[in-house]
């Protein structure tokens, strides 16, 4: 406020001064998204609130976009973080820097009702030709193509609401995502389920993912001080008893670090 000035490194004190910050959300559920009421909620803005408060930051506001500009918008400055469960990888810790996740995650399928082409694994889609489909920039595009799904073959949707309506209506066989979004979006759905959890294999390896918050890569204390809260609340249960009322289970906490899922 006034003449006194906040060095452009420090976002931490420019977001307290500001007294807000904007969170990038994909409208996924249940990680980030506004629900029926208008609310904006998910795992992750509630652990923003609760993260930012103690920080010293009050509020924060959502901007939503979708998955594949995430990344995009946040370096160029359209939020400050982006707070929608994100997978940890080495391409995206080449753009942004992560917090530690604060969940780890196996991918699942939505098929239609029965299983009817028996699809469990990527390995399944190849053998049985089957036309897959998953959300524009998620991990599962490369999932596939490690599987050996052909690039060219890979129908790319908006989300995962779209990737129902296009189950449901026999455009594609499969839509892949996180366990946990093809698990709540098929509640909505008689003609659609979601397959058992599993792991993608990459390079002959069973692939674990972790989920957790992006920064720019200039906001090293943000990131840092951020960890320290988060590493705190694993420690105090309190973590869990967020992430729990989002269809989290006790399997889905984790150890895994931003470092290891970043190599
Ligand atoms: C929470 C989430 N994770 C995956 C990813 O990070 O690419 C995608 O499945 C999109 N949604």
């Amino acid at each position: 406020a006034g003449c006194s000035r906040v060095p452009s490194g420090d976002a931490l004190a420019r977001l307290k001064s500001q007294g807000t910050v904007r969170l990038g959300i994909a409208g996924e559920v249940p990680y980030g998204y506004v629900d029926e009421q208008g609310e904006f909620t998910g795992e992750a803005p509630e652990l923003a609130r609760v993260i930012f408060k103690r920080l010293g930051v009050d509020s924060v506001q959502p901007v939503a976009t979708d998955f594949a500009s995430l990344i995009p918008g946040l370096n160029s400055q359209q939020f400050d973080v982006v707070s929608a469960g994100m997978y940890i990888n080495k391409e995206r810790c080449q753009q942004v820097i992560f917090a530690d996740p604060e969940y780890q995650m196996l991918d699942s399928f939505i098929v239609r009702k029965g299983n009817p082409k028996n699809l469990h694994s990527y390995e399944d889609v190849v053998k049985a030709k089957a036309r897959f489909s998953t959300g524009t920039g998620y991990a599962e595009i490369g999932y596939a193509i490690a599987a050996g799904i052909p690039e060219d073959d890979i129908v790319i949707l908006r989300d995962q609401v779209a990737g129902l309506n296009a189950v449901e209506s026999g455009r594609v066989d499969v839509f892949a995502g996180t366990a946990l979004t093809t698990r709540e979006v098929v509640k909505k759905s008689t003609r659609a389920e979601a397959t058992e959890p599993f792991a993608a294999i990459v390079d002959g390896e069973k692939q674990i993912d972790g989920g957790g918050f992006a920064f720019r890569p200039t906001d090293t204390e943000l990131r840092d001080a951020f960890n320290v809260e988060i590493h705190k609340m694993k420690k105090s249960g309190e973590l869990f008893r967020i992430l729990k009322p989002f269809g989290f289970t006790k399997s889905e906490m984790t150890t895994l670090t931003a470092e290891e899922l970043c190599r």
